[in-house]
């Protein structure tokens, strides 16, 4: 074989990136954050009876939260006037000193080796984990099972009820029909709660309004109901005075909040929850909810108060949102805007550590030295302090004073930026209504034309939230907007990094990466010749059919993700700190992209022999210096390309070992997936490299 064949079978033997393009196609939907923003389901909480009783219970939440006095047995945590409420049966707070006594036993305990809890100094913000030691970036802090966790929805039948994992041959529970397993292995080990799940669901489904459907989204309760009802389950069995009960009653509360805001959407929020949570226990009388140690509505809403505090995002090791889950040792870390530390879900044991999954994972981002506060960022951190500061304010009663939010980054925030007007490569705040007026930090000149800039903010924040909302149900009319977005934010001069042209540009990529079309080119040709197409479609249907699969059309759509994807990373490569794991499966996703065979690849001039480039960062710029126009020699084909791929993978597994762990972790699951891509890559390369000089030597020697 010669090596231009032996480099083609190379090619070939990479068949299985049509896998990585599933991988990829999966991230559709990175979370950003790991604390879990709660959405209702429909799930007629409406339709519950409110009633009041003599005993003082009563259902209907809203009011509770404005009628019912805090708990006696409650202790604020600094001030009586604070509205936050943590640790009553725990009793970890010394009231008058505000000191913590840790009677329980059960922070010190050996998930926390090397950390340790303490009460924070500053006012409200509670307790925080500290460090007793120094740590490295990609170190693990601390790797806990969930207390619980539960599924989102749509991921009922796609995933593990028990171990999480995804699966193409789970077994559905015959009974509920609802909640899938791997096997029996997974379903005996969730058992002990799905016994009592089981009926709950079944009973949910009967009074659903069209319960002959079982998948529709009435029948089954959101994830936070089916995670408090496993709460109040495991709590009835381990007992009241449990370790595993106390942790769960000292996470942090806000219901005096709430009742202070019952109108906001946050309070509805609650007020949902508590009446589905009624519903799917079956209760027909307020009394019953004292069998879960409830014993009036104020202890109900305070059970979803420290829930919806406390809640994380479950995730996939590649980021997508799978459900919702409770650790009440990781919920006593703080939050920051800057963060130096990130929670995780790497499944890095594979098929062999299964029954420990969901393992959940604190990372640190940067060097942490002792006595330093672990924080992880509860929200979004490419969003500009504004709507960070309006997020946590809400969901999290609290104004962030973090580095971040304090200082604005000198000499512009890279999140609320524009190119200098004058395009001498500096860069400008992007002016706001309160403050149109903006210079360039570099030449000074001012931005003119502040109305352009303000509207084309405006359209792209509708749009975003529009294609959001559309990316599931409709996801051609989504990325039609996002397509026609994009061009007016950029050519208004925003910087890739700034909001909301970065959450468009992820968007934008995910939808583009969805919707490739088969790099197979057999499963193409088998598409445009079937006779059943052509009978059934006509010929001009046919013709239509040929371009959508045509190799040219391929590379194009595959090009399109490449550019698309490239700007995102451009714009994430800014804002968030090296190693962050949305960076990592950010840059992966486009060394994937890179590696997968081109279906039409351009004029291949020959192999690239530039001396190798493993410790210099690939160029990801795929934008013009200093504008805001693509530069239309990219992506290159060919070899370029695969030493790109092979660059960008290399530095996504670095960036991988700190968001998800090194050592054990290696990576997590993509982190170990990326070192196989970067190995069969750097063979393919060596392949080139033995082809060229074989044709040098072989060619005759010129004087
Ligand atoms: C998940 S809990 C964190 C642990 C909590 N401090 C405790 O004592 O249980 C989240 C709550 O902690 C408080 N918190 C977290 N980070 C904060 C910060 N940076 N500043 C002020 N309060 C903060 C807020 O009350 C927030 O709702």
């Amino acid at each position: 074989m010669s090596d231009f064949a032996k480099l083609k079978a190379t090619r070939k033997s990479r068949e299985a990136k049509k896998s990585y393009m599933s991988a990829v196609s999966n991230a559709t939907n990175v979370a950003l954050n790991n604390h879990c923003t709660l959405e209702r389901s429909d799930d007629q909480a409406e339709a519950i009876i409110l009633s009041n009783d003599d005993s003082g219970m009563q259902v209907d939440t809203a009011e509770a939260i404005s009628t019912y006095p805090i708990a006696s047995n409650a202790a604020p945590a600094s001030t009586p006037e604070s509205s936050v409420t943590i640790s009553d049966q725990a009793m970890d707070v010394d009231v008058s000193s505000g000191e913590l006594v840790d009677r329980a036993g059960f922070y010190n305990n050996a998930i926390l080796s090397n950390l340790e809890v303490r009460m924070s100094t500053e006012e409200g913000k509670g307790r925080g984990i500290w460090s007793k030691a120094p740590w490295r970036p990609g170190d693990v802090l601390i790797s806990v099972k969930p207390h619980v966790a539960a599924l989102s929805n749509q991921n009922l039948e796609t995933h593990c009820s028990s171990c999480f994992g995804p699966g193409e041959a789970l077994k559905r529970c015959q009974s509920c029909k609802v909640v899938h397993y791997c096997d029996s292995k997974c379903q005996n080990a969730d058992w002990s709660m799905h016994k009592h799940e089981c009926p709950a669901l079944k009973r949910w489904a009967a009074a659903a309004p069209s319960s002959s459907d079982a998948s529709s989204s009435v029948a089954v309760p959101s994830d936070a109901v089916r995670c408090l009802g496993r709460i109040l389950w495991r709590k009835q069995k381990l007992g009241h005075e449990s370790i595993w009960t106390r942790e769960i009653q000292a996470l942090q509360s806000h219901r005096i909040s709430l009742s202070k805001a019952v109108d906001d959407q946050h309070s509805q929020l609650h007020t949902h929850l508590a009446h589905a949570l009624v519903r799917y226990l079956g209760l027909t009388s307020p009394e019953g909810l004292a069998e879960y140690g409830l014993h009036s509505a104020a202890d109900l809403v305070d059970l979803v108060s420290r829930f919806t505090t406390n809640t994380f995002t479950l995730t996939s090791p590649n980021l997508t949102p799978l459900g919702a889950c409770v650790s009440p040792a990781i919920a006593l870390i703080n939050h920051s805007c800057d963060p130096n530390a990130v929670i995780v879900f790497p499944r890095a044991g594979g098929e062999a550590k299964k029954d420990e999954e969901p393992r959940m994972q604190v990372i640190a981002l940067k060097y942490i030295t002792p006595n330093e506060e672990i924080l992880t960022s509860y929200i979004d951190t490419t969003l500009p302090r504004t709507l960070r500061q309006a997020t946590l304010r809400e969901t999290y009663h609290f104004t962030c004073h973090c580095s971040l939010c304090s200082h604005s980054p000198r000499p512009v925030d890279h999140r609320e930026a524009m190119y200098c007007p004058r395009k001498c490569s500096g860069l400008c705040s992007v002016p706001t209504e309160e403050d149109p007026l903006t210079r360039c930090t570099k030449c000074k000149s001012p931005v003119k034309d502040t109305d352009t800039v303000l509207d084309a903010l405006r359209v792209g924040q509708e749009a975003l939230e529009k294609a959001e909302r559309l990316q599931f149900s409709d996801p051609k009319k989504a990325c039609q907007l996002t397509t026609n977005l994009i061009p007016i934010l950029t050519s208004a001069g925003l910087f890739p990094s700034t909001h909301p042209l970065l959450a468009l540009s992820r968007l934008h990529t995910s939808l583009l990466i969805t919707a490739l079309p088969s790099t197979n080119p057999a499963a193409a040709i088998e598409e445009i010749s079937s006779p059943q197409v052509q009978e059934q479609s006509g010929i001009a249907e046919v013709t239509e059919q040929e371009s959508a699969t045509s190799p040219t059309f391929a590379q194009q759509k595959l090009d399109e993700a490449i550019r698309a994807s490239t700007r995102s990373n451009a714009g994430l490569s800014e804002v968030l700190q090296y190693g962050h794991p949305v960076r990592g499966i950010a840059l992966a996703e486009l060394g994937k992209l890179l590696s997968v065979d081109e279906p039409a690849p351009k004029d291949v001039k020959g192999p690239d022999t530039s001396p190798s480039t493993e410790n210099t960062a690939p160029n990801l710029t795929p934008l013009l210096p200093g504008s805001a126009s693509p530069n239309p020699m990219y992506p290159p084909s060919g070899p370029q390309r695969v030493r790109l791929a092979y660059e960008t993978l290399a530095r996504a597994r670095n960036e991988l070992l700190i968001g998800f762990g090194r050592g054990k972790n290696e990576g997590g699951e993509v982190g170990q997936e990326v070192r196989h891509l970067v190995v069969e890559l750097e063979k393919e390369i060596g392949v080139w490299k033995t082809g060229i000089r074989n044709v040098m030597q072989s060619m005759p020697r010129t004087k």
